[in-house]
């Protein structure tokens, strides 16, 4: 977890308060910046394996954070640590027969030689009863949603947005031909934990992206995401100015994830962007 706080979070601040135990990742855990005892770690979640006491923890839900105070074994302010919002990708509950879990994927910062680069965290909490568990993560979703909520509000699945839902063109030759090792690897995975719901079509042939850009009912995706080089993302843009409706569809969001040859665009891209 990120550096310790030493500020509570004030009750006025606090949209949701609980008492939650710990839950063991499956794989080692190495992750967690000096945080004794705390939930999760880099891998998948399975019951936990030692016979170690469960820790306990108090965990409040601000509008920018989530914050954690471990109760026992040994509560005290050393004992206190905050997950930034921003820092969050998405959460969970998983479905029964699964205890009743909160997973929380994180990707905190952390530097690099060169740039910032994030590295996966899950952080799994049990909670005392299945409707609490999907409590937090409906709340933990609308705050990620920003659907606006008060100390007030109840809860539930209900307040949320339909999902995000992007369309992803992957070519699988493109690069060294790994566009969809990646795909299945790190981007999907990613692309769940955020609760965005996706439709991923291999290109078959050369200007299949661009037909199909040309044609689809856009108002379908909240964006189009290329996992490929510089050429995909020529034929999506003009799959897009080729419609009878361009000028609203050239505003569709689009986000390439290079896996080209020479994805000089991507680089370009980072390289202004910081
Ligand atoms: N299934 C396919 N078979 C053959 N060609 C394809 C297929 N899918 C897409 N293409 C074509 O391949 C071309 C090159 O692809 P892309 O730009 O993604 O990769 P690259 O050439 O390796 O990367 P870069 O352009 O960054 O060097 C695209 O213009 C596209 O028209």
């Amino acid at each position: 977890m990120r550096s310790p706080e030493p500020s509570s979070p004030s009750p006025a601040e606090a949209l949701l308060h609980g008492q939650f135990a710990s839950w063991e990742s499956g794989s080692s855990n190495n992750n967690n910046n000096g945080c004794p005892d705390s939930p999760g770690g880099s891998g998948g979640l399975s019951p936990a394996t030692s016979p170690a006491p469960a820790s306990n923890y108090a965990l409040t839900l601000t509008h920018t954070h989530i914050h954690v105070q471990r109760l026992s074994p040994r509560p005290g302010k050393e004992a206190r640590l905050l997950l930034p919002l921003s820092e969050l990708l998405g959460c969970s509950c998983p479905r029964a027969p699964a205890p009743p879990l909160l997973v929380l994927y994180w990707y905190p910062p952390g530097k690099r030689r060169k740039g910032v680069s994030r590295r996966r965290q899950v952080r799994a909490y049990l909670a005392e009863s299945r409707p609490e568990a999907e409590r937090w993560s409906a709340a933990v979703q609308c705050l990620l949603r920003e659907v606006p909520v008060t100390p007030n509000t109840e809860f539930s699945r209900s307040l949320l947005p339909r999902p995000r839902r992007l369309l992803l063109l992957v070519n699988p030759f493109s690069g060294r031909g790994q566009a969809m090792q990646w795909c299945q690897t790190h981007i999907l995975p990613m692309i769940r934990e955020a609760n965005i719901s996706y439709n991923l079509i291999q290109t078959e042939r050369q200007n299949h992206a661009r037909e199909l850009i040309r044609d689809i009912p856009l108002s379908e995706w909240d964006g189009i995401i290329i996992v490929s080089g510089d050429g995909l993302l020529h034929e999506v843009i003009n799959g897009l100015m080729e419609r009878p409706d361009w000028e609203q569809a050239i505003k569709t969001p689009v986000g390439i994830l290079p896996c080209g040859s020479g994805n000089a665009l991507a680089g370009s891209i980072n390289h202004y962007a910081g």
